[in-house]
């Protein structure tokens, strides 16, 4: 599904798009990294087009309001693109911080899977291991006869988190792999919630134990779908992936054409560091539109949008261009500093889905 290009997609119209606005460093006179300059002229900037239209009503051309009853955000259309909304700063500062602790405490635990889980099975408590500098350290082989009898999961965890500090004793448990939490958290890329994607097998696997979508994201997602939905009917969030991006990262042009009814919407939900959005057509050749996505915008895929490659080839994690200010501010107190260290030089991404 995310998968970016072979020889062939390459020469693309979506790829050079990617190609042109992805990180890329260049070494200036005094040998220093440099990120390469980008030209964003042609990057369609909601932000600018709400504020021109609360103060004078006007659109620019290939953008248009959509009929949305009952809806009380301006919600935007592009006519190229039909089944494609933009909700801009659809969250208060409030909500995204609210939505940034979810999704890096509880979002990544099991049984939700994680990239991390091919690896080191499911683990636990990754957020507050990284905040207390833990390393996880592996058990099974290396620590077997020296776990306590009144481990809490002796059988099914096969990694544990230990205090850095702890001396290493034996030299048994010397030997033991173990990998710092920090490592970890920047190494996460995406968590599942509700019913589990197989990404080895591109479906989704209901044999696999869930949880439910969280209630209050579950009421979120329906009300912001709200616009792309026919008269009476109530989109059912029934799985939703969480991406993870640092900079440098970005997610490849693909479809999510896994769910069965693509006349439901994907709801799309930015936290954290702006990143371009790209929206191409039904085939790679298509020349795709690019758009800035902030922290607090939701966009909805529906409809004929759903069958178009998209993808984020770049998030912005300097301070001229995450336009984070009202969220460091929101986080400055001492107990949300470990979200701010995070968020300031990542971007996270709720997208919801109805499978069936
Ligand atoms: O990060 C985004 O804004 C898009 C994510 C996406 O397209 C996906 O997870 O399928
Ligand atoms: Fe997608």
């Amino acid at each position: 599904m995310y998968g970016v290009g072979d020889t062939d997609s390459e020469r693309t119209a979506f790829r050079k798009a990617e190609k042109s606005y992805k990180l890329y460093y260049q070494n200036n006179t005094k040998k220093k990294k440099q990120p390469r300059p980008v030209d964003l002229t042609n990057v369609l900037d909601f932000k600018s087009i709400l504020q021109s239209f609360n103060a004078s009503g006007q659109l620019p051309p290939g953008v248009s309001l959509a009929t949305a009853p009952q809806f009380d955000l301006p919600v935007f259309n592009l006519d190229k693109h039909p089944g494609f909304y933009f909700i801009p700063q659809a969250l208060s500062v409030t909500e995204q911080c609210h939505w940034i602790r979810e999704s890096l405490t509880s979002f990544p635990q099991p049984p939700n899977r994680t990239n991390h889980n091919a690896v080191y099975g499911p683990i636990h408590d990754l957020f507050v291991a990284a905040k207390e500098r833990k390393v996880l350290v592996e058990k099974q082989n290396c620590l077997q006869g020296l776990l306590p009898d009144n481990d809490p999961s002796p059988t099914d965890l096969a990694y544990r988190w230990e205090s850095s500090q702890e001396p290493s004793g034996t030299s048994k448990e010397s030997t033991c792999k173990s990998i710092p939490a920090s490592t970890l958290l920047r190494k996460l890329r995406w968590s599942t919630l509700g019913l589990q994607f197989d990404w080895s097998k591109r479906n989704y696997n209901v044999g696999l134990p869930h949880n439910k979508i969280p209630d209050l994201l579950s009421q979120l997602a329906k009300k912001m779908a709200a616009p792309s939905m026919s008269l009476g009917e109530e989109f059912q969030p029934e799985a939703a992936i969480v991406n993870y991006f640092g900079a440098g990262d970005m997610l490849g042009g693909h479809l999510d054409d896994m769910e069965v009814d693509w006349s439901k919407p994907i709801v799309s939900v930015s936290l954290g560091c702006k990143a371009i959005f790209l929206l191409g057509g039904k085939s790679r050749e298509d020349e795709p539109v690019a758009m800035f996505l902030r922290s607090g915008d939701i966009v909805l895929m529906a409809g004929e949008a759903r069958e178009c490659f998209h993808g984020v080839p770049r998030i912005f994690t300097d301070k001229e261009n995450a336009e984070i200010t009202s969220l460091e501010q929101q986080l400055s107190n001492e107990e949300d500093l470990c979200y701010l260290d995070y968020i300031n030089s990542s971007r996270i991404n709720i997208n919801i889905r109805q499978v069936f």
